[in-house]
């Protein structure tokens, strides 16, 4: 009887691991060839690569762990900066002035309360420059973007979306062309943004991050405004199966986000109405 080529291919394939099996190979090993074999493994390990005329740097604040990214088209040069940190605004403009760049906008996740946007005095450091935010936020901006309003720079193109919970204003950036997404505080590694100050609301970040960002392919990389522990970056599909607060139910997750108990951020009284302008009250001197 002939076998139809898929069943001959797992046939092999189930031969090869019961030889694996028989041998003293190590269940590390194994594992690692399971992963390998099976679509979750390529989901896990397969980001699409990014195209060679797209710039990326994660940029790191230690004093309040906060990421930001800058990225540019290398053709046009033209480049724009995620959740930039006013301490880090002189790194962050020499770096841009360093690669030929001309930085197009300073884009803010949502209005922070850990830490002053650098935005503002982006503007001053790179004249040309615009600072951008939702209009949900309630903070000042040179551009108010709601959902769906495109951002560009060179021929790369920024999708927003609106993700709520954390804050009114939080928005998502994706690139899809890159697979991957700019969560800010709605979705950090194994973990969320906290729901017990500003406009919180854990059912709406639950219900934004199941609908708009666990919808999208399992291979794009999540690159989050936080991390605690030292993690860089993450995947829909890291996140959809690891995370512990979102792979739980609806009022399990509100459960949770009610007893966290956190100490509120030991900058929120100056960030906050610092961020409501844009983070140009205050600049430092220097
Ligand atoms: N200790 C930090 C603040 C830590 C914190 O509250 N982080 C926020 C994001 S910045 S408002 C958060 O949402 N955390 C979620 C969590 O589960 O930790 C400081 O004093 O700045």
């Amino acid at each position: 009887m002939r076998l139809p080529a898929l069943s001959l291919l797992s046939a092999f394939r189930q031969t090869l691991v019961q030889q694996v099996q028989n041998t003293s190979v190590t269940p590390l090993l194994l594992k690692q060839y399971r992963l390998k074999h099976s679509d979750s493994g390529s989901k896990m390990f397969s980001p699409a690569p990014f195209t060679k005329d797209f710039f990326f740097r994660q940029l790191f604040d230690e004093a309040t762990w906060t990421y930001t990214y800058l990225l540019a088209d290398l053709n046009t040069r033209e480049a724009v900066i995620i959740d930039p940190v006013l301490e880090k605004a002189k790194r962050d403009a020499n770096l841009v002035k360093d690669l030929g760049f001309t930085l197009k906008y300073a884009l803010n996740t949502h209005m922070h309360a850990d830490h002053i946007t650098g935005s503002g005095w982006l503007k001053q450091l790179l004249p040309g420059s615009k600072s951008v935010i939702a209009k949900a936020s309630g903070a000042k901006a040179d551009i108010h973007i709601k959902e769906g309003d495109p951002v560009t720079f060179g021929r790369h193109r920024i999708d927003t979306l609106a993700t709520p919970g954390h804050t009114n204003g939080c928005m998502s950036f994706v690139i899809h062309e890159q697979g991957c997404i700019f969560t800010g505080d709605t979705v950090l590694i194994r973990g969320c943004g906290r729901t017990d100050f500003q406009e919180g609301d854990p059912a709406h970040l639950y219900e934004n991050v199941h609908s708009k960002i666990f919808t999208l392919p399992d291979n794009f990389r999540i690159y989050p405004a936080h991390d605690y522990k030292g993690l860089m970056e993450s995947s829909v599909w890291e996140e959809k199966t690891y995370n512990p607060r979102l792979t739980k139910t609806k009022e399990e997750f509100i459960n949770i986000m009610d007893n966290l108990n956190l100490p509120y951020p030991k900058k929120i009284d100056v960030s906050l109405p610092a961020n409501r302008e844009c983070g140009v009250y205050d600049i430092p001197k220097e």
